[in-house]
């Protein structure tokens, strides 16, 4: 069976979401704060390599590195809020671009199930 990374369109269809997806966090108040000190190139690597773990395409990162990745977030008060401001975006990323809601479902439950790594719990 095909992942849903290659269902949508693979590397082009992940280049096309990143830049939606980007826009919709750097605009949202509730969580830009995060997000104001990286800078563009690796933000956009940072998007990419997300949404290509969501989408089951290739990614090195495990359950172990996400909880790594987002340690020093935790410190700085990331929580469940945040995540969900997140999943929002996601969300809307993936309607904009017309992916049918059923693989949209099957893309917010695999995030949902990265939440107790991001959050570190
Ligand atoms: C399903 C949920 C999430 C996934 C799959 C995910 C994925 C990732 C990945 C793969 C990285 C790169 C890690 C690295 O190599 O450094 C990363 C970094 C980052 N994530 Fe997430 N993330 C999630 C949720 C969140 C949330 C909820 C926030 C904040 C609201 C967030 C903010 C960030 C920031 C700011 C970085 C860059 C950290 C830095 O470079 O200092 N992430 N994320």
């Amino acid at each position: 069976m095909n992942s849903i990374y290659q269902e949508i369109g693979g590397e082009a269809a992940v280049d096309a979401a990143v830049a939606i997806f980007y826009k919709k966090i750097l605009k949202d108040k509730r969580i830009n704060n995060f997000f104001k000190d990286i800078d563009m190139k690796q933000q956009i690597a940072k998007q990419k390599s997300f949404l290509t773990m969501l989408f089951g395409g290739p990614s090195e990162y495990t359950g172990k590195d996400l909880r790594a990745g987002h340690s020093h977030l935790v410190k700085r008060g990331l929580n469940s809020d945040h995540f969900e401001a997140v999943i929002e975006h996601l969300t809307s990323t993936l309607e904009d671009l017309k992916v049918p809601n059923k693989i949209i479902e099957q893309i917010i439950t695999t995030a949902s199930s990265a939440k107790n790594d991001v959050l570190g719990i």
